[in-house]
C-alpha cells in the first residue's frame, strides 16, 4: 500500500467548501446527484455528516460514486478490544492530580494503528453523541488489507513522529509529523507509516459535533489558520488488483469494534462531490496573534479548530497549537501563568521545548483537569524572571506544542494511570517556589513533606496557618 513518494500528492484547498473530484473524467454526474443509472453503471450513495436538517452553515454530506454499494458486505462480529470502551466506573478514574507521561519509546513495534491505540482519557457517551476521547498511537505496521470506521465520533490526529499515508474513500492524505489531519465519522479509511518505521502520535475523538474554524472577531478577515492552507484529498481509487483482494471492515460503534468481511476495496470511490471530507492542516502555516505591549495573553488566541458545544464560547474541544513565534511583552511574565482552569487541558509536545516546562519531553502528554492549578516550572520562571523584557525574545521554529482544551471534565483510563510512562515526580516541577520575597523569601517547603498525604487529613502543611498569618503581619509592617 505505501510507496515512495507520496509526500507530493495532489490535493484541493480550503475550509468547509464544496468539493468535487473525478479520477474518471464523466463519472461525476451533472445537474442531479443520483441519476437513474450513473456512469459506468457506478453507484451513487450519500455519506451524512450532519442530520438532514441541519442548517445550511451545519449540513455535512458527500456524494460518492463507486463501484459497489458500501452495504454489500459479511455480517458484523463482535471483535474483543476491550480497552477502547468509553470511560466508566469500571476502567477510568477521576483525579484532581496533576499528570503527566513520559514518551513512550518502546510501544508499537508490530503493531498497526488500531492496534497501536491507547485510550488516555475522555468524557461522556459516544452512544448520546456527546464527549470525546484522548488516545495515544504507536505502531510500525500499515493496515494492509483492512480498513477502519469510525461511527463513533470525527477522530482528529497531531501527528508527531513518522510520516503517515492515510488512505480514505474519498482518496490519499500524506500526514507529516507537525501536521494534523480529521477523518470523520463514518468515512472509512487506512493508516500507514510511509516508511514502515515507528509512527507516533496523538488522537482527540469527538463523539459529538464536528471541528471548524474559530470565529475571528476583531482580529479580521486573516490569521490563525487560514481555510486556504487545509487540504483535501483527490478521488484514488484503488487498483485493479486491490480491488479483488478480500478485505476486512473494522467498524467502531458504542466503544465496541465490530468486523465484516467484504469481497472489493472499500476505497473503490471513482468521483465525489460534497463538503464531509477529510483533510489536513500543517500547523507551521499557524499565522499567531498576540500581545505586542503587555502580559501573557489566554491559549484562546492559538485555536487551530474547534468543535463548538450548544453553549456559546463553549466548545466540546478545541485544538490549540503553541507555535514558534516572538515574544515580546514588556516588563510582563512572559511564558504562561499559573493558572485554574475550568476547562480541562490534554497537552503533548511534537517537537522542541515547551516555554512553561523544562522537562516536558516531545512524544510526551499532560493532564491538568478542571480547576486542579498549574503553570510554570521552577526552572521556566526562574529563567523568565531574570531576562531583561526591553529585548524580543525568539521562540524557536523547532518548537511545536498543542493542547487538546475540553470541557466534560475527563476520567483518567487505568491504563493510563497504571502506565510505567506516567511520571511520578512530576509534581516536584513547582516544589521550592520561595514565599514571596517581602514574606521572607525562603523556599516555604519541603517538597517531599507535601508529596505525602496530610497527618490530619486537613491537607494542612507544616508549620500552621497561625504561625504562618504572624510572619506576614511583621513583614509587611516592616516593609511598609
Ligand atoms: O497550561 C498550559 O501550559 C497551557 C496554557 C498556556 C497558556 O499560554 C496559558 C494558559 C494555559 O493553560
Ligand atoms: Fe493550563
Amino acid at each position: 500500500m505505501i510507496a515512495q513518494g507520496l509526500d507530493k500528492l495532489t490535493y484541493q484547498t480550503g475550509f468547509g467548501n464544496h468539493f468535487s473530484s473525478e479520477a474518471i473524467p464523466g463519472t461525476l454526474p451533472v445537474g442531479q446527484n443520483s441519476p437513474q443509472e450513473c456512469a459506468f453503471g457506478l453507484y451513487a450513495e450519500q455519506l451524512s455528516g450532519s442530520a438532514f436538517t441541519a442548517p445550511r452553515k451545519d449540513n455535512l454530506r458527500t456524494w460518492l460514486y463507486r463501484r459497489h454499494p458500501s452495504v454489500g458486505h459479511g455480517p458484523f462480529e463482535a471483535v474483543p478490544r476491550p480497552d477502547l470502551r468509553p470511560p466508566d466506573d469500571t476502567n477510568s478514574e477521576v483525579t484532581p492530580d496533576q499528570l503527566r507521561w513520559r514518551p513512550d519509546e518502546a510501544s508499537g513495534s508490530g503493531l498497526d494503528f488500531v492496534q497501536g491505540l491507547r485510550p488516555m482519557c475522555g468524557s461522556g457517551s459516544p452512544l448520546q453523541k456527546s464527549g470525546y476521547q484522548i488516545y495515544t498511537y504507536a505502531f510500525t505496521e500499515a493496515m494492509e488489507d483492512f480498513c477502519f470506521c469510525n461511527a463513533d465520533g470525527d477522530f482528529l490526529l497531531v501527528v508527531q513522529q513518522g510520516p503517515l499515508l492515510i488512505v480514505t474513500e474519498l482518496g490519499l492524505l500524506h500526514v507529516a509529523p507537525c501536521e494534523v489531519c480529521v477523518l470523520p465519522r463514518g468515512m472509512r479509511f487506512a493508516v500507514g507509516s510511509t516508511d514502515g518505521a515507528l509512527a507516533r502520535g496523538y488522537v482527540l475523538e469527538v463523539f459529538e459535533g464536528h471541528f471548524t474554524l474559530p470565529d475571528l472577531g476583531l482580529i479580521g478577515a486573516n490569521g490563525l489558520a487560514n481555510p486556504r492552507d487545509f487540504e483535501v484529498p483527490v478521488a484514488h481509487p484503488c487498483s485493479e488488483r486491490q480491488q479483488h483482494q478480500g478485505h476486512r471492515l473494522i467498524q467502531k460503534l458504542g466503544g465496541r469494534l465490530f468486523a465484516a468481511q467484504q469481497q472489493w476495496s472499500p476505497f473503490d470511490v471513482v468521483a465525489w462531490h460534497g463538503n464531509y471530507v477529510p483533510y489536513k492542516y500543517d500547523l507551521r502555516k499557524f499565522c499567531p496573534m498576540n500581545t505586542v505591549r503587555v502580559d501573557h495573553a489566554d491559549p484562546s488566541i492559538f485555536t487551530v479548530l474547534t468543535c463548538p458545544s450548544a453553549v456559546p464560547g463553549t466548545a466540546v474541544a478545541d485544538l490549540v497549537v503553541f507555535p514558534p513565534r516572538w515574544s515580546v511583552a514588556e516588563n510582563t511574565f512572559r511564558p504562561p501563568y499559573f493558572h485554574r482552569n475550568v476547562m480541562n487541558e490534554y497537552m503533548g509536545l511534537i517537537c522542541g521545548a515547551y516555554e512553561a516546562k523544562a522537562t516536558f519531553k516531545p512524544g510526551g502528554s499532560s493532564l491538568h483537569v478542571c480547576m486542579s492549578p498549574h503553570g510554570p516550572d521552577l526552572t521556566s520562571y526562574n529563567a523568565a524572571t531574570a531576562i531583561d523584557t526591553r529585548a524580543p525574545q525568539r521562540l524557536p521554529s523547532s518548537t511545536m506544542a498543542f493542547m487538546f482544551e475540553v470541557n466534560h471534565t475527563p476520567r483518567v483510563m487505568r491504563s493510563a494511570l497504571q502506565s510505567p510512562h506516567l511520571d511520578q515526580e512530576y509534581r516536584q516541577c513547582w516544589q521550592g517556589f520561595p514565599v514571596a520575597k517581602a514574606f521572607g523569601g525562603k523556599a516555604t517547603s519541603d517538597a517531599k513533606a507535601i508529596d505525602q498525604p496530610a497527618e490530619n487529613g486537613t491537607g494542612a502543611l507544616p508549620g500552621g496557618q497561625a504561625q504562618k498569618e504572624e510572619v506576614k503581619a511583621e513583614t509587611i509592617s516592616s516593609t511598609g
